[in-house]
């Protein structure tokens, strides 16, 4: 399928501009940007005059099928909220369960703007399904926890390498899977060791939550005399690309670790102030070279998946935090959810800017509203004004999966009641 999009204003990310240009798409790559060549015949054009177009937003670090979750235990401090509520519930989970509940979320981070996300979770399988049939992008693993050697954990990490050999690559090469050792508090150090050993033979990336919450920093100084950040580092898990999620209560020391291994901090502004977790030290870290990526945490945690949220709160929260308001200015917080994210999901030559060869995953935001006028600063508009409500048209993978507002790969209102129905019979168990 060619597509032309027609006089749009075009924000690539690789510069601080929005200009007017055309973009043409064959198959899956944008094929070019500016004039369109005399030979170029589009099967479908769209007329991007009334649009921003921009990269689709990367969630960088979620776990969608918490959807069936959202709104089932809010109010809470962070240890009882996931050791009293959220845990057993989840241990009631079925494949099925989670293959509603990820297409439930996967409905509302297309309608806006996510073209790929980052997922750590049970049942990957059943999320590895919804994301086929939906035609989004998304990087997968296991959860692992665990103890040592024990037979128990050693048989979630053969399932991590499955899950790797059954869907890496598939989906129209959509998927990419990787290793999710939860946490250092719920993987001891013997596990962590055992997977980065396994791991050398296959170079995947690694998604762990890091320094979250004042309780695992403070405990981790009790029981080994250093951070959970030093821990992980003697494991050997940071000589493969690492995404930190949340990395909130961090020393100088733990800067440095992170920077010199080239991790990438997933900062999660919704989640930690919703769990009264703290903020991020988001400009320190880009100061220091650690690249940042943004993303939105389960949506028990935050509680919806709306990454336009999120950019809003990193250019905000970090001018509050440090009483300086030119902190993370609108372009540093869209890179946060664009290039960044590709670049901590070991996709940068694949997404995050708008270039000629890169994959078309691709967003058009209808700007004919109030809320765009006067026109002074777009690129300020889409951090301070927009709306996830104000996506129209999201290509991934040079397909229009939804059009005019219309997701056309899946049915939303099957999902919603589908999904509501899994909640219900998942708390149904748990009673
Ligand atoms: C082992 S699969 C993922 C695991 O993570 C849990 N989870 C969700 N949100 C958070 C968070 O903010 N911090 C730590 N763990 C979290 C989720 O419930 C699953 O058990
Ligand atoms: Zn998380």
């Amino acid at each position: 399928m060619n597509i032309l999009i027609r006089n749009t204003k075009l924000l690539t990310m690789k510069k601080e501009e929005i200009i007017i240009s055309n973009i043409g798409i064959v198959e899956d790559e944008i094929a070019f940007i500016g004039n369109v060549p005399d030979e170029f015949i589009p099967d479908e054009i769209i007329d991007g005059e009334n649009f921003i177009t921009m990269p689709g937003l990367i969630n960088a670090h979620t776990h969608i099928a918490m959807s069936l979750m959202r709104n089932y235990a809010d109010d809470l401090p962070f240890w009882p909220w996931l050791t009293e509520k959220i845990w057993p519930l989840e241990e009631k989970l079925e494949g099925e369960d989670v293959y509603w509940g990820s297409l439930l979320s996967i409905v509302e981070m297309i309608k806006s703007g996510i073209t790929c996300f980052n997922d750590m979770y049970f049942f990957m399988d059943d999320v590895a399904k919804a994301v086929e049939i939906s035609g989004i992008r998304a990087n997968l693993s296991r959860g692992l926890t665990g103890e040592g050697r024990s037979d128990e954990a050693i048989a979630k990490l053969d399932e991590s390498f499955k899950l790797y050999k059954d869907w890496n690559n598939k989906a129209d090469g959509l998927i990419k899977v990787e290793l999710g050792p939860h946490a250092p508090y719920t993987c001891d150090n013997e596990y962590l060791k055992e997977i980065s050993k396994r791991n050398e033979e296959y170079d995947l990336g690694i998604h762990i939550h890091l320094s979250e919450s004042p309780k695992e920093v403070e405990d981790s100084y009790k029981e080994y005399g250093m951070s959970p950040i030093e821990k992980v580092e003697k494991t050997g898990l940071f000589k493969y690309r690492t995404m930190a999620a949340h990395c909130v209560h961090i020393s100088d020391n733990d800067i440095k670790i992170l920077s010199e291994n080239n991790v990438t901090v997933l900062n999660n502004p919704g989640s930690n102030m919703k769990l009264a977790n703290g903020f991020a030290k988001v400009k320190k870290l880009i100061d220091n070279g650690v690249n940042v990526a943004l993303g939105t945490d389960g949506s028990s945690s935050n509680n919806n998946l709306n990454m336009f949220e999120e950019i809003n709160y990193a250019a905000l929260i970090n001018k509050a935090l440090s009483n300086e308001p030119t902190d993370i200015p609108a372009f540093e917080a869209l890179k946060m959810a664009t290039i960044n994210g590709a670049k901590a999901l070991g996709r940068e030559k694949e997404i995050g800017t708008i270039e000629v060869g890169k994959k078309a995953d691709i967003i058009m935001i209808d700007i004919e509203k109030p809320h765009f006028y006067p026109r002074y600063n777009l690129i300020s508009s889409l951090v301070y004004s927009a709306s996830a409500a104000d996506v129209c048209n999201v290509i991934i993978n040079g397909k229009i999966i939804m059009k005019n507002y219309i997701v056309e790969t899946i049915n939303e209102r099957e999902i919603m009641h589908k999904a509501n129905e899994k909640a219900m019979e998942l708390v149904d168990r748990i009673n």
